[in-house]
This record gives structure tokens, sequence and C-alpha cells, in this order.
């Protein structure tokens, strides 16, 4: 011990520099570490069928992100119940599916948030909601989900945005909104991809004698002849003339390396007897030489995506088939399994795209193939009936790691479809494999 007071005032002036030292590394890593784990300043929520909220959702974060604020996007059921009871800003974009009903990626965050009254008095939310004012239930999911978060005490920003069919104005309100919200002053560029002119290459009725409407192969090429790139599941919007500003979407059959990009479209008959402008258009009217303004639209849902190394079970009635061929024919280069079970009215006339069956099923793309025509024997039977039949099949899929596609009509197939497989392979299974991306649909 010394008691020589210079060396003391030395070794204390050491150590507290030491410490000094010592406490900046620490503040430095506490504060490094809370700019790490700063909760994101906006989520943006999405429920999608066929893509459109989910690409306005991404349009959405990408320009909060220019305006310098932190977002992420993510589907309804991936919110984390955290996320919703913590976040102070959400913006949720929806549409509504069946008859007012969520799309599919909304249906575990339905069963599980919107069933109780969870206390959101802390977050700030808007809601766009998309729709289609010919249903009854218009925008129905999106004004379900405004009032439950109003009733829960969350604080809308502004009244919710109603966008039927794609509207631009409507989109233009919540874009308004969003740069006032982000403090930008320039409201970025959304706008769709330009029309291309295409020509009809080939038409055809292909199920005459049918006893339903009569259905037209339509098989297009870009009239500069430069074919976009398309995968399959994705959709074709045709903008008919004299109603500018609502496309109609079909799924598309066919993959460009076929060169040519071919639609399956019913001639729609209206209760007077008049034909439905779109597949009037299509099927009869539009001249095989005359350009047709149609683009192509990347339909996420409804791709291969991350199914691309499972089996697949593809599931369809009437010109469902269109989605479902496309993802065959895409098989025809892979040899992974693929089971179809498709639904019509009558085999002789009614079995779409049957050549290609038939080669996929030589090729063995196809190692289980259901054709099931509901009036080729007395009591109806429907693609449902089979997949109740084949209960034990399907789970063996499903354990193998297969992913569901569905394509078709909601109410003349799918719904029935759903109830099958939540009866098959219980409800939970089902959710999880939606939640997934492993049951996936296309319906109408
Ligand atoms: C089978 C089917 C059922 C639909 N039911 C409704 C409905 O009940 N109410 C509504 O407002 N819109 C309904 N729509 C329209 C969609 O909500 C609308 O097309 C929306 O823009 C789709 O957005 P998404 O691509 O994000 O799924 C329905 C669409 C389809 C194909």
């Amino acid at each position: 011990m010394t008691s020589d007071p210079v060396r003391l005032w030395g070794a204390a002036a050491m150590l507290l520099a030491w410490l000094l030292l010592c406490a900046a590394i620490v503040l430095r890593r506490r504060l490094s570490q809370r700019a790490a784990t700063r909760p994101v300043q906006w989520i943006v929520a999405y429920a999608s069928q066929t893509g459109s909220a989910d690409h306005l959702a991404q349009l959405t974060v990408a320009t909060l992100k220019t305006a310098g604020l932190s977002a992420l996007d993510c589907s309804l059921s991936e919110l984390e119940p955290a996320q919703l009871r913590q976040s102070d800003r959400i913006l949720f974009i929806v549409s509504t599916y069946g008859e007012g009903d969520p799309p599919d990626n909304a249906l575990r965050f339905v069963r599980a948030e919107m069933q109780g009254a969870p206390r959101l008095g802390h977050l700030h939310y808007a809601v766009l909601a998309l729709g289609d004012s010919s249903y009854a239930q218009y925008c129905g999911f999106g004004r379900a989900l405004d009032q439950w978060l109003g009733a829960c005490g969350a604080n809308p920003l502004f009244d919710r945005i109603e966008v039927d069919r794609g509207a631009a104005p409507a989109i233009t309100a919540w874009q308004e909104h969003l740069c006032h919200l982000a403090g930008a002053v320039d409201a970025p560029d959304w706008s769709e991809p330009a029309y291309a002119d295409w020509r009809i290459v080939e038409r055809a009725e292909i199920n005459a004698g049918s006893a339903g409407e009569p259905v037209f192969r339509v098989a297009l090429a870009p009239a500069d002849g430069v074919f976009p790139d398309w995968e399959a599941g994705d959709l074709a919007q045709v903008s008919v003339p004299g109603e500018p500003g609502l496309p109609r979407e079909y799924s598309i059959a066919s993959l460009p390396a076929e060169g040519r990009l071919e639609l399956l479209v019913r001639l729609h008959r209206r209760a007077d007897g008049s034909h439905g402008s779109a597949s009037g258009f299509l099927c009869l009217h539009a001249p095989l030489a005359a350009p047709i303004a149609l683009r192509v639209r990347e339909h996420k849902r409804f791709r291969i995506g991350e199914n691309r190394w499972r089996p697949l079970i593809l599931i369809g009635n009437g010109t469902g088939m269109a989605g479902l061929r496309a993802h065959f024919k895409e098989r025809d280069f892979r040899a992974i399994d693929c089971w179809l079970v498709f639904g019509e009215r009558n085999e002789a006339s009614d079995f779409h795209y049957r050549e290609d069956v038939e080669a996929s099923v030589a090729m063995a793309t196809l190692v289980r193939f259901d054709g099931v025509f509901s009036r080729d024997q007395e009591q109806r039977r429907y693609v449902q009936h089979v997949l109740r039949e084949s209960g034990a099949a399907l789970r063996d899929w499903v354990e193998r790691g297969a992913a569901i596609y569905v394509c078709g009509g909601l109410l003349t197939m799918a719904a029935g479809v759903h109830e099958v497989l939540e009866a098959e392979l219980g409800k939970a299974k089902l959710e999880q494999l939606a939640d997934e991306g492993r049951y996936r649909r296309d319906v109408y």
C-alpha cells in the first residue's frame, strides 16, 4: 500500500478513465441494440385472392420507404398477434370473395383474431377495400374488418376507401393519403403496364353439342411478334372496346414456349338473351385481323412458386381447365407426380384439352387423372364426389408434400371442394396448407 498522494490520484484517474471507457462501450451497445430492435413504423397487411391487394401492398410499402419510413408488408394471416397488439400504425388492403367472404390468406386472422375483441386503442389504421359492386356484399370483408377494428377501439387515420373493380380514382385517393402520411410531395407512378396490340391467330368453338353454353379456344399472338414472359397461373387482361377501365381477366392456358397465348372463354348469355360484352367480343365479334388490347398480369398466388418440386393435385371444372392445363403442361418438362381431377357435363362434348391430358397421361406427368362428367350417368357426379371417395389417397399425397391447386367456378365447384378437403384433411391442416401456400385457388 502507498500513501503517496500523487500515485493515489494517478490510480484514481486511471480507474475513472477505465470506468468511462466501459460505460461508453455499454452505452454504444445499448444504442445499437435499440436501433436493431426498433419496431417497424408501418405494417401493410393484405388479404388477396388473385393478387391485386397484394400488389397494392407492395406499392404502398415502396412509397413509404421512398419517403424514408420503415415499412413491411405481410398477409393478414402472417400478422402476428403481438404485431397487432403493439404496432401503432397498420394499413389494411383487403379484397372480398365468395359472397362477402375473406380471401384464403385472411382465414387464420379471421378465426384467431376477429372472433374476439382485443383492445386496440393504441392502433392507428386505414382500410383499402377491394371489391366489385355487382356483388350483393360489395367490399363485404373490408367493411367487416373496418367495423371490427373500430369496435376494438382502433383509430382510423381516414375513412375506408373502396375500390370498385380496380377503379383508378379510388387508388389515387389512397395514394394521396399515403403521401400526406409520409410527408412526401410527389406521388410515385403506380400506373399499370400499358396494353399491347394482340391478334387472334385461331378461334374455335370446342364443345359443339354441349348441354352448356359454347366454349371457345382463343389463341392470340402479339402484333409485334414479341411475346412477354408469363408463367403457369398468370392471367390475361383484355380491354373490351367501349369499356375502358374495366378489363376482363382470363386464366392463360398455354406457356410462352408454345408460341401462343391461349384462353378458354365461355360465351356468356344474359337473361335477355344478349351476349356478355367481353365474351361476345372475344368469341364472336372481334375480327381475326383486328388488334386486341391485352396485357399479361402476374398472378403470384396461383403460380407454382415454392411448390416447384412438390407433387401437385390439380382440381377444377369447366373453363377452369385453362389454369390447370398451363400447370400440368409445365410439368411435362419435369418428372414430378401430378394428379388432375377435372369436372364437366359430358365427356363426348366437354372434355376440354383432351389431347393434352392424354399426352400427359402417356408421359406419366399425370400419374392419376379423374375425369368427372356429371351427366354421363343417372346420378349427377362432381369433382368433390371423387375427392370424397379418394380421402386416403388425398391424405397420402398431402403427407408426401403435395400442393393443391383449384381453378374454376366458386359456387359450381370450389366451395364444395373446400368442404370435402376440410372434411378429409381436417380444418386446421387445410388452413396450414393455405398459410404455407400449398393450397391455392383461382376461382370465379
Ligand atoms: C368468385 C368471386 C367472388 C367475389 N365476391 C365478391 C363479393 O362478394 N363482394 C365484392 O365486393 N367483390 C367480390 N369479388 C371481387 C373481388 O373482390 C375483386 O375482384 C378484387 O379486386 C380482387 O382483389 P384480389 O386480386 O386482391 O383478390 C369477387 C370476385 C370473385 C372472382
